[in-house]
This record gives structure tokens, sequence and C-alpha cells, in this order.
């Protein structure tokens, strides 16, 4: 069963003549990572607001797991679904470890069990245990940020809803949170519709793109798709589709493996790891000036990634 289905859902604020969302129908399966992507002012958060009942639609229906979201309270539906925003959220006035069992305390939680909660949360999104009795103000942005998605992660919601959360950070910081989040994911598997209106970051992010403009759903796709084939010029535009490099940064080194082993004359050379993306394995080629590099993981040769064979697959691109 999908775990969101949006039927016609449509969000006209009062005194408004434009639709903020405008009759929107998607299905987002369980585990999946889906990106709203578009423009500012196209309706993501409205959108969102929508799923976790923060707004109210002004006509079609929203189902969750099957179940109207109308036929729960708000407040128990806010429960079930964690939320990430840019702003964190956090209150400022309450420690760490507070402010990440706000959600488990509402649902009655023993305190054993928030306890243990709070160093599991601390330890996966990497921040040491001894930040539970800090403030928020006593951690950086990104750690913030960590605390926030550590916070949404609590009562350990089968749907997370994140809004722009890297938006504030200097890029390093978010692509580590990038990956971070990846990395959680693979292990959480989640069902999540993140917010955002970086490229990049949907592309490197994204099981599935929904790409948004005036409140309407413009293409519904894979990364992949959007590029290979963009529903029309706006999606072309916003996704930079003939961008060579950005084809590149969505395809793994394990796409274009060659199996065996590596030429002796490269053997040594540091290996790339099959899930790092062609992108960054190109730059590490034409770095070395080497004709491949050898591929594995632990100190094992899968084969090896030649410059040839990516020479070759960039014409077919
Ligand atoms: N509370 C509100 N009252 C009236 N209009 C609103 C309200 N919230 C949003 N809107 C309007 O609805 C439209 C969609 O806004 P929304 O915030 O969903 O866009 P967005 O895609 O998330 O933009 P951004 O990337 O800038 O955050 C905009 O035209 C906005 O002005």
């Amino acid at each position: 069963m999908s775990m969101i289905v949006a039927e016609r859902l449509t969000k006209q604020f009062p005194g408004e003549s434009r639709m903020a969302v405008a009759q929107v129908s998607f299905q987002v399966e369980p585990g999946e990572l889906v990106v709203l992507l578009g423009p500012s002012g196209c309706g993501k958060t409205t959108l969102l607001k929508l799923v976790n009942r923060l707004y109210e639609p002004s006509a079609g229906t929203l189902l969750i797991e099957g179940v109207d979201v109308r036929s729960m309270p708000a407040t128990a539906l806010r429960r079930r679904i964690g939320y990430a925003i840019q702003q964190t959220g956090l209150f400022p006035h309450l420690r760490i470890e507070q402010n990440i069992a706000v959600v488990p305390r509402l649902l009655g939680w023993e305190r054993q069990r928030i306890e243990a909660r709070i160093d599991e949360l601390l330890d996966l999104v990497g921040l040491p245990r001894s930040y539970r009795r800090r403030y928020p103000r006593q951690l950086s942005g990104g750690e913030q940020q960590r605390i926030g998605l550590a916070r949404a992660l609590a009562a350990d919601p089968a749907i997370m809803l994140m809004d722009e959360p890297f938006g504030a950070l200097d890029a390093l910081t978010r692509t580590r949170l990038q990956d971070e989040l990846l990395a959680i994911q693979r292990q959480l598997r989640k069902t999540i519709l993140f917010v955002t209106h970086d490229v990049e970051e949907a592309l490197r992010l994204a099981d599935r793109i929904i790409v948004m403009r005036e409140g309407r759903i413009v293409q519904f796709d894979t990364p992949l798709n959007l590029l290979t084939r963009p529903h029309d010029a706006f999606v072309r535009q916003l996704t930079g589709a003939d961008d060579l490099l950005r084809h590149l940064s969505l395809m793994t080194v394990a796409m274009a493996l060659t199996p065996g082993t590596p030429p002796a004359s490269i053997a040594n050379l540091p290996p790339l790891a099959p899930q790092d993306d062609l992108r960054t394995a190109l730059v590490r080629l034409l770095a070395t000036k080497a004709e491949g590099l050898p591929v594995g993981s632990n100190g094992q040769a899968q084969g090896w990634l030649s410059l040839a064979v990516l020479r070759q697959m960039l014409g077919e691109i």
C-alpha cells in the first residue's frame, strides 16, 4: 500500500485568487525519499504542510497508509510524522536532551526508554552524547540541524517531512549532512518528503523528484529520467538537463566498472569505491593522469574504472 496518496489536493489561501497548491495528485511508496523541487513560491512548503495538516486543504484528499487524514485528530497525526525545518524550531531554553525528547514525552514514553533513545539518536546523527546538557545556542548551525533531525526521528515516525533543512548551511556542511541523511536513510528506510529549491541537493538525495511550478506538478520522476527525459523546457532548464557533468554525478562507478584485475600500472593507486559517483571519479582520474583507477572496498579490488570507457559513456549521453 502506498504510504502517501494525494488526490487533487488543493490549497487556496483566503483572499488569494491563485491556488498555492492546485489539484495535485501523486503517490509516494514506503521507504521512498521524494524531493519537492521548484522555484520560490511554487507551493512546496504549502504542500508539505498539507501532509501534516498544519494547513487544511481547500479541496482534495490525502491518504496516509490508506487512511484519510481528516479522520484522525491533527495532533495525533503530527506526532506520527517527523518534521524538520530550516529554522530547526529547537526550543532555545531547553537543553538538547529535552529538545530531542519532546515527542516521546508527549507520547508518554517511560523515562528510561526516553533516556536510551536520546543516546541512540545522538549516535545516529553523529554528535557526542555529552551534548545532551547543552543548549541549542551552544551548537553550530550544522549541529543544530542534526538535533532537528534527531528530534524529528525521536518517536520513530514512518514519515518524515523536511523543509529545506540544510538551507542555511555552508556548502561543505551541507554536503556532509546530505551524505549523513542518505546513510541514515539506508539504515532506517523512512518515507521522506524533502523540500528544496537546490537542484544539486535534489539530484543527490532523491529516489524520485516532484517538480512543481505555480502550484502544479510538472513532472514526477527519477533524477535520471528528469535529466534524460525532461517533460518540457521548464524542467530542462531547472535541472540543467544539458549538463553532461550532472549526468555523471548521477551515475556510479559500479555502472562503468571493468571487472577483473586492474592493469599493473594503476594497481597501487588509491581505489575508488563502487558507490562513488562518476563525476567525482572523473575528477580523480584526470588529477592522477592515469589510464584508470582500481575499484574496490576493504582493500579488495573488484575491477577498475577505465578513462577510455568513461570517455565512451560521455559520448553516448
Ligand atoms: N499563509 C499564507 N497566506 C497567503 N498566501 C500564502 C501563505 N503561505 C503561502 N502563501 C502563498 O502560496 C504560494 C506558495 O507558497 P509556498 O511557501 O508553498 O512556496 P514555496 O515553493 O515553499 O516557496 P519557497 O521556496 O520560497 O519557500 C506563494 O504564492 C505564497 O505567497
